[in-house]
């Protein structure tokens, strides 16, 4: 078994006063710090980072080397797999655990993109489509697919997604981490205005989740480690999922690479989607986050909205989703997004996520996707000690 014993967390923003390595640093001390685990002991280190161009002085593997002294002639590695790029670094450190090569594992993710402007950062992010049939679509253009298909099959569904905008912006209240701590409520969100134009019908901007710069960082540990930690969270399952690239082999709807990342995770950790008490997912778009609702086995396809209507998904629901704000109003530095997923679920399961908190949380979700539902990612995590 693996266990995530401790973690760092940059604010999300416009951080203009911080760069790659900066971010990578603050993430990673704050880790180390957190996991009460001296740099001389980490065995290796693991880097979740897109780029795709964003900023020239890439290299982040050794740029993490800058995080302590201690860390000098380990082994790092940086991995990209779109923005599943941290959960891509979670999973590989995983791996090398339950190889038995490795006790402790240093994980980071990492982005930087504000000090590009939209056009160009939406550019860089359009490298992660199929480019034989997709160049030059952004990926609001992406997903603007799918919520065109999904009004045509099930009806004009603009209310639902202003819900699901409206109840993650207010839940980044609660998040001191989140990048856009403002109010927006649904009638806002419903609303084509000057503030809130259309970026690819029929999604506006407050459809979208935000350009971020950030980093998160995981110490993970290997099971003969449990008594020398403080607190732990298990990793009781994860599956990933690679689906073809093109969207034109897809049958968008069915959303079938994230629905069979998710029932695998939940097959291989023996649950149901009843036993889980908090999840945080890709919400990259609002309509991705209803099409999670149906991939979580939440709602049948074309009932996505009946969890919002039965008040599930929100604070003091069933199954509370995307506490932190998701990518949508917590920011999403595409690197870094698998890897803040984790830290916030692991805090969830261990009772420590402070004003987001779901009480008595045992079990949570991550779900984490690169591309249009191509590389998914999903963990059951659960806390065990501390
Ligand atoms: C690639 C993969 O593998 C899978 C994925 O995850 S795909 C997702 C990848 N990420 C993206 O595509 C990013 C999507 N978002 C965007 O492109 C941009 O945020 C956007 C086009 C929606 C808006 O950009 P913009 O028009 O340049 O907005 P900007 O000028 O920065 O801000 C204008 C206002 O809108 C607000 N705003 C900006 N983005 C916002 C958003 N996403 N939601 C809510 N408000 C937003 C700002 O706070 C600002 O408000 P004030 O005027 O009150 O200060």
């Amino acid at each position: 078994m693996v266990y995530i014993a401790g973690w760092g967390h940059t604010k999300f923003g416009k951080l203009t006063d911080m760069d790659l390595q900066d971010l990578i640093v603050a993430a990673g001390q704050e880790a180390l710090m957190d996991a009460g685990i001296p740099a001389a002991d980490v065995d290796g280190i693991w880097v979740g980072h897109f780029n795709a161009g964003m900023v020239p002085d890439g290299f982040p593997s050794s740029l993490s080397l800058a995080i302590h002294d201690g860390l000098r002639y380990k082994p790092a590695t940086r991995l990209e797999n779109a923005c599943a790029s941290g959960s891509a670094a979670v999973f590989a450190a995983r791996q090398a655990i339950l190889a038995g090569e490795v006790k402790v594992a240093l994980v980071i993710g990492v982005e930087k993109m504000t000090h590009l402007s939209t056009p160009d950062v939406t550019a860089a992010l359009g490298h992660a489509a199929y480019q034989r049939e997709e160049a030059g679509m952004s990926f609001p253009g992406v997903f603007a697919q799918f919520a065109q298909a999904y009004f045509e099959k099930y009806g004009d569904h603009t209310r639902t997604l202003a819900k699901i905008a409206a109840k993650n912006h207010a839940n980044a209240m609660k998040n001191p981490l989140a990048q856009l701590h403002k109010e927006l409520d649904e009638e806002f969100c419903a609303t084509v205005s000057d503030r809130n134009p259309v970026v690819a019908a029929p999604l506006k901007v407050t459809d979208c989740s935000l350009i971020s710069d950030g980093a998160a960082a995981l110490v993970m540990v290997a099971e003969d480690l449990l008594p020398a930690v403080s607190k732990a969270a298990k990793f009781r399952s994860v599956a990933q999922i690679n689906d073809v690239l093109p969207m034109s082999q897809r049958d968008l709807l069915k959303f079938e690479g994230p629905r069979r990342a998710i029932h695998t995770a939940y097959e291989r950790a023996g649950i149901t989607v009843d036993d889980v008490d908090v999840a945080e997912v890709h919400d990259c778009f609002t309509i991705a986050e209803l099409l999670i609702y149906e991939s979580m086995g939440l709602a049948a396809h074309g009932h996505g909205a009946d969890v919002l209507e039965a008040g599930t998904v929100y604070p003091g629901g069933k199954l509370p989703v995307n506490l932190s704000g998701g990518l949508k109003a917590k920011g999403h530095p595409v690197g870094a997004t698998g890897v803040s997923m984790h830290t916030l679920v692991a805090r969830q399961v261990l009772g420590q996520a402070d004003e987001m908190q779901r009480p008595g949380a045992e079990l949570g979700l991550v779900f984490n996707m690169g591309g249009s539902g191509v590389a998914n990612y999903a963990s059951i995590l659960e806390g065990v000690k501390g």
